[in-house]
């Protein structure tokens, strides 16, 4: 076959691709279709250039590869996991309380804002290795359960209502839901409120100094399992208490960071 000459870059000679073959990428063309989809979209990178010409189909495959891929690229906190910005209304605190049109928040958004969150195996939390090596690298030597529903967490109502004041602790708030559901509200750069609803499974630390609240969904019910290195304290400072060394620790290493992205993640759906 005669190769077409092209030339892209000054430096390189006439008919440099002297190799040429083709590829038909569809499942019944291909052997180990899955696995190769799976090298393809894998991120990387070539020590030569990567030349292609599409005869037939289209880009449309690249879509179609990731839908055949499904959950594995996912990233798997997203089932236990999301975040959103809160709309200005007086409804109901434990209704979702999205904004129109809804404005999800990454987990990249999240974590500049020193949200760190895991998503974990909450049916076998006590042997479960992964919890095991966090605790381990973050020195969560202290673990306690909180169940939040009338029965089981004295002063129900009195406690239901401080948790949703806004408040900062010195400490990291790490939460780990082993069941049920509820929702950390955290403030932004600009101070606006990003909801974070965990679910089984889901773990996330706040870190000290971080203005939040929480409070339960419609399903009314979290058992969380509390972590804390060395001691627990608990103690909750109610907005404002900006002079605490804590907050102020905080502004200086999240809030006047240079860099910040964009705050909404176009694609979540
Ligand atoms: C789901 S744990 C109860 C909430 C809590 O402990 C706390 O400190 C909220 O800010
Ligand atoms: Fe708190
Ligand atoms: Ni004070």
């Amino acid at each position: 076959m005669r190769m077409t000459q092209i030339r892209t870059r000054s430096d390189k000679t006439e008919d440099i691709y002297s190799y040429m073959d083709m590829l038909d990428l569809f499942p019944e063309k291909v052997e180990n279709y899955d696995e190769k989809l799976k090298r393809f979209y894998t991120e990387h990178i070539h020590g030569d250039e990567e030349i292609r010409y599409c005869l037939k189909g289209s880009d449309r495959w690249f879509e179609q590869a990731r839908d055949r891929m499904g959950s594995e690229s996912k990233d798997p906190r997203e089932e236990v996991i999301q975040a959103w910005y809160m709309d200005d209304s007086d409804a109901d605190q434990r209704l979702p309380h999205h904004r129109d049109p809804q404005e999800f928040v990454s987990f990249e958004k999240l974590d500049e804002l020193g949200v760190l969150s895991w998503r974990l195996d909450a049916d076998n939390y006590e042997t479960d290795p992964e919890l095991k090596k966090i605790r381990e690298d973050r020195g969560y030597s202290y673990m306690d359960f909180c169940e939040v529903c009338p029965e089981k967490l004295p002063n129900y109502e009195e406690k239901i209502k401080n948790f949703y004041e806004e408040h900062l602790h010195t400490d990291e708030e790490i939460r780990y839901c082993v069941a049920g559901s509820g929702y950390f509200d955290v403030r932004d750069r600009d101070e606006a409120w990003i909801r974070v609803w965990v679910k089984k499974g889901a773990m996330i630390v706040l870190p000290a100094g971080i203005y939040h609240r929480f409070t339960l969904d419609s399903d009314n019910y979290i058992k969380a399992m509390r972590l804390f290195v060395g001691d627990p304290v608990w103690t909750p400072f109610n907005r404002p208490h900006d002079h605490l060394p804590a907050r102020q620790e905080y502004v200086d290493n999240f809030v006047n960071k240079a860099g910040c992205g964009p705050a909404v993640d176009a694609t979540a759906a």
